[in-house]
């Protein structure tokens, strides 16, 4: 069993000559048992981050490693769950997690896959096409968990979920992937509900990693200063704002603050949104790799 879940070495894609570049110069380690948040905007790039790691696509430069191997020979150890839920839609939702089971026989574990299905009610004998999009969301990670997997790779899971049911499939994948060592990396729109559950960020911009680290870290290189305005110039600044003569701004400290400022750790959706909304803000890896703080 290898120590890191996932690895890139200046990975990129480019789809077609013509086209730009979906992901360019990516470098990221991801250590194993982690819950890595994958964050960025529209278009950043995460969906085709995760789609090389399920090896569905091929890195037009650089690398991906999955468990220390190519995603291809990682097939059998990680389950995949895309943003479009595929599913046959003829098919019930038994016949579903039977042909789970059958794919899978080595590992296939009925009755985690059961208690999903069965956590949101669902009629076993109902078919896939008249599940509602959440209800097959909850097929989808049924499937997934079920597979007992080193690595959980989740686009956007959540998206059709009511709060509840977000709610309790969130507490039961990560109370599974605590228990079971689980790597799970999960692409989300909804930061807040990423704080509680993640320990690692991956901050995708414009194609490119723009933070890397384990979350307590990379929360801890930053400070949110609020007060009278006055020169920040020591710090790095990653988003500043003014109003009459009260300054608020996120920054990467270079020094001991001076002055009477308030400073607090900022929150991960307050680390996200600031970098989300000032993109031109410098790249920090705190993932071992080779590319450290820029
Ligand atoms: N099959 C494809 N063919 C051509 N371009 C593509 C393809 N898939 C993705 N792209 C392009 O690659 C870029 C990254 O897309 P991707 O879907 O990975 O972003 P994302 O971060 O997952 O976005 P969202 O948050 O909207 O789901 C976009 O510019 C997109 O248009």
């Amino acid at each position: 069993m290898t120590d890191t879940a996932m690895e890139a070495a200046g990975l990129g894609k480019r789809f077609g000559r013509r086209k730009g570049w979906a992901l360019r110069a990516c470098t990221f380690r991801l250590p194993a048992g982690r819950v890595c948040a994958v964050v960025g905007p529209n278009g950043a790039g995460k969906s085709t981050l995760l789609a090389h790691a399920a090896g569905l696509l091929r890195p037009t430069e650089g690398t991906l490693t999955v468990l220390g191997t190519s995603p291809a020979a990682a097939r059998e150890r990680m389950a995949y769950v895309a943003q479009d839920k595929p599913l046959h839609p003829q098919l019930t939702v038994e016949d579903t997690l039977r042909l789970g089971r059958e794919l899978n026989p080595r590992r296939w574990d009925a009755a985690v896959a059961e208690r999903v299905v069965a956590d949101g009610a669902l009629d076993p004998d109902v078919k896939i096409h008249a599940l509602s999009g959440g209800q097959r969301t909850r097929v989808a990670l049924a499937l997934a968990l079920g597979k007992r997997p080193e690595l959980l790779l989740l686009d956007e899971p959540m998206a059709d979920l009511d709060p509840l049911a977000r709610h309790e499939l969130m507490g039961t994948l990560m109370a599974d992937a605590a228990e079971n060592g689980t790597t799970v990396v999960m692409s989300s729109h909804v930061v807040a509900e990423l704080e509680g559950s993640c320990d690692h960020v991956l901050l995708v911009g414009a194609g490119q990693v723009r933070l890397a680290g384990p979350l307590d870290d990379l929360l801890a290189a930053h400070t949110l200063i609020t007060g009278p305005a006055a020169d920040l110039d020591d710090h790095t600044v990653i988003e500043s704002r003014t109003t009459g003569r009260q300054t608020t701004a996120l920054i990467r400290p270079g020094g001991r603050l001076t002055g009477t400022w308030r400073s607090t750790t900022p929150t991960l959706e307050e680390l996200v949104l600031a970098h989300l909304r000032s993109p031109e803000a410098p790249p920090l890896h705190l993932d071992d790799t080779v590319e450290a703080a820029v």
